[in-house]
C-alpha cells in the first residue's frame, strides 16, 4: 500500500529524508533528476531529437538544469536550457545546480519576459518551471509562459508536476497549466493524476522511485493509499486441501429482467469463476433456459411476475443484488424484503442503487459492512450533484463513515471508501474493458470474495484489483483493443492463480 500525501506532506518527507538517510538536499536533487533521465531516456530515447527545458528557479528549476547535464552525458547534443527569471528568489539547490552547468558547454537562455522569447525548434519541451512549490494560481508571465508552450503543441515532459497543476484539491477546469503528454513524478502519482479531472493536464504519467523514506510516510496515516500487487498477495488465500464447495460459501445473484438476463448471466458467472463454492440466481423464469445454457454450474431460484421468490436467508453466505434487476414494484419489493430480513453484508450495484437513491428510508436497512458499487453517475443520485471529483472523494469518505459501508466508486483508477475514513485508489485497469456488462462482473467477484468469507474492505480491495488485473493481462501491452466482460470473467481464476504465486 503506498500512502499518497499531499504537496506539505511529500515536502516534510523529502526533508525528513535528508535528515535521517541522510542525503544532502542537492544529492537528493541529483538523484531525482537521475531517475527523471532514466524513464524519459526509455520512452524518449533518440538522441538526435532536441530538447528545451525550461526551468524555474525553484528546486523545481533547479531538477531540470540537473537533467540537462544528465541528458546530454546520455547522449543527447541538442539540449538547451532556458531560464524564466520571473522572480528574484533562487533555491539553493537551483544556484549549485546552475554553477554546475555553467561549467558544461550547454547553451543557457535567461529571460525576464516571455515577449522575449522567440518560436521554440526544440522537438521536446521538458517542463521544470514550477512543481509541487505551488501555492497560486498562475498569473502574469508564468501564465502567458504556459499558455505559449501549450500553443506550441510539441511534445511535452513534465518534472513532477505539470506547471500550474495542483497536486490535491479541487482542479478548477479553467486553470493555466502545462498540457503534458507525460508527467515523469516523484516517489509517488500525486493524488489529483488519479482523478478525471486531469485529464486536461496529463495524458500519462510514471511515478519513479527517488527513495524517499518510506517508514515515515507510512506513519504519516494518510487517508489516500494507492494499491500495490503486493497488498492484494498479502489478502489472497490458498484454496486448502481437504476443502469442499461448503468451504467457500453460497452466494445469491439477485439480477436480471427478461431483456436484461445478459447482466444476470455476468455478475453470476463471474461470481462461480472467482471461486465461490455454490452460486444461485435469482432470475426471471423467462431466463432459466438462457442460465442453464450459459453456465450449468449456477442454480437459479425464479421469479415470476408479481409473486415474490422464497428465500431461505440462512441458506446464503452473502448476495450481490442489482444487475439488470429493473426499477419496477417488484424489483423494490425484493429489495426491500433483502434489505429488511438479511443481515450480512451485501453487494449492491446498478438497479438496486438506483431504487436506493429513491428509497432513501432503505438506507438504515443496509447490512453493516455492505458494498455500494456505484458508477460516477449512479454515485451522484444516490449523494447529490458534485462539481468535481475532489468534492466526490470527500462525500464518498463521509458516507462509508456515516453509514458503515463500503463505496467502489468506479473509475479508472476504481476508488474504495471504507469506513474508518480511508480512501484506497485501484492501480489496475485498462480503457480496452470500458464496455457494458463490466460493472456486472466485478459485483460477482466481490459478492464470490465476500462469500469466501474474505472481510468486506478486503473483498472489495481484492475484487477491484483482480478484476482490472484480468483485464490487464488479456489486453496489455497491445494484446486486445476490446475486452469483454465475459472474457475478463473466465481470466479471472488465471490472474488470482498468477498472484498467489
Ligand atoms: N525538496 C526536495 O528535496 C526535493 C524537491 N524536488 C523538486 O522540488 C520541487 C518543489 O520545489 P520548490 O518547493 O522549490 O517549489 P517549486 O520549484 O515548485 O516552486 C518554486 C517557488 O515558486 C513560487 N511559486 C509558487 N506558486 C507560484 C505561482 N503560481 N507563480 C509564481 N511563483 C510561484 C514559490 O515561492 C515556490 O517556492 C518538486 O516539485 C520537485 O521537482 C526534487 O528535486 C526532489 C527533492
Ligand atoms: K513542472
Amino acid at each position: 500500500m503506498q500512502p499518497l500525501l499531499n504537496a506539505q506532506q511529500i515536502h516534510d518527507a523529502d526533508t525528513y529524508t535528508i535528515a535521517h538517510e541522510p542525503i544532502s538536499s542537492v544529492d537528493l536533487m541529483e538523484r531525482a533528476a537521475k531517475a527523471f533521465e532514466q524513464a524519459f531516456t526509455a520512452r524518449y530515447g533518440d538522441t538526435e531529437k532536441s530538447i528545451a527545458i525550461y526551468c524555474g528557479t525553484g528546486n523545481n528549476g533547479g531538477d531540470g538544469l540537473a537533467i540537462a547535464r544528465l541528458l546530454t552525458d546520455y547522449g543527447f547534443e541538442k539540449v538547451d536550457v532556458k531560464i524564466a527569471r520571473f522572480a528574484n528568489k533562487f533555491s539553493d539547490d537551483f544556484k549549485s545546480n546552475l554553477q554546475r552547468l555553467s561549467q558544461t558547454r550547454i547553451p543557457i537562455t535567461n529571460f525576464t519576459s516571455v515577449a522575449e522569447l522567440k518560436t521554440e525548434p526544440a522537438d521536446i519541451i521538458i517542463d521544470a518551471l514550477l512543481g509541487n512549490g505551488l501555492n497560486k494560481p498562475l498569473a502574469g508571465e508564468y501564465a502567458q509562459l504556459v499558455q505559449q508552450i501549450n500553443n506550441w503543441h510539441k511534445t511535452v515532459v513534465v518534472v513532477d508536476v505539470p506547471t500550474g497543476f495542483y497536486s490535491e484539491g479541487e482542479i478548477n477546469p479553467d486553470a493555466i497549466v502545462i498540457k503534458a503528454d507525460l508527467a515523469i513524478t516523484f516517489q509517488q502519482p500525486k493524488i489529483n493524476f488519479l482523478l478525471p479531472d486531469s485529464k486536461h493536464a496529463i495524458k500519462n504519467w510514471v511515478a519513479v522511485d527517488i527513495g524517499i523514506d518510506r517508514n515515515f510516510t507510512q506513519q504519516l496515516n494518510s487517508p489516500y493509499q494507492y494499491l500495490e500487487e503486493s497488498d492484494i498477495k498479502k489478502i489472497l488465500r490458498p484454496r486448502e486441501r481437504f476443502s469442499n464447495k461448503g468451504t467457500y460459501g453460497h452466494a445469491l445473484i439477485v439480477a436480471g429482467q427478461p431483456e436484461t438476463m445478459g447482466a444476470a448471466l455476468l455478475c453470476s458467472s463471474a461470481c462461480v469463476q472467482a471461486g465461490a463454492g455454490l452460486v444461485t440466481a435469482c432470475i426471471p423464469q423467462s431466463g432459466l433456459v438462457a442460465l442453464n445454457s450459459y453456465m450449468p454450474e449456477i442454480m437459479a431460484i425464479v421469479r415470476e411476475g408479481d409473486l415474490q421468490p422464497t428465500i431461505d436467508w440462512t441458506k446464503f453466505s452473502t448476495m450481490g443484488i442489482g444487475p439488470g434487476l429493473g426499477k419496477d414494484d417488484n424489483a423494490l419489493a425484493l429489495l426491500t424484503d433483502i434489505l429488511t430480513n438479511y443481515t450480512k453484508p451485501v453487494v449492491i450495484d446498478a438497479d438496486a442503487l438506483n431504487l436506493l437513491a429513491t428509497h432513501k428510508q432503505l438506507w438504515a436497512c443496509l447490512p453493516k459492512g455492505s458494498v455500494l458499487t456505484p458508477h460516477m453517475k449512479e454515485f451522484d443520485r444516490l449523494f447529490g450533484e458534485h462539481k468535481n471529483w475532489w468534492q466526490r472523494l470527500q462525500t464518498a469518505m463521509q458516507k462509508a463513515k456515516e453509514l458503515q459501508i463500503h463505496i467502489v466508486l468506479k473509475n479508472d483508477y476504481t476508488i474504495i471508501a471504507s469506513p474508518d475514513e480511508k480512501l484506497y485508489f485501484n492501480s489496475t485497469s485498462n480503457a480496452a474493458m470500458a464496455s457494458g456488462g463490466m460493472g456486472d462482473v466485478l459485483t460477482g467477484i466481490i459478492t464470490a470474495l465476500l462469500a469466501q468469507k474474505y472481510s468486506p474492505l478486503e473483498a472489495c480491495l481484492a475484487g477491484v484489483y483482480l478484476h482490472g488485473k484480468a483485464g490487464d493481462d488479456l489486453a496489455l501491452p497491445g494484446k486486445l483493443w476490446v475486452v469483454l466482460p465475459d472474457k475478463v470473467a473466465a481470466q479471472v481464476p488465471v490472474s488470482m492463480a498468477a498472484l498467489m504465486v
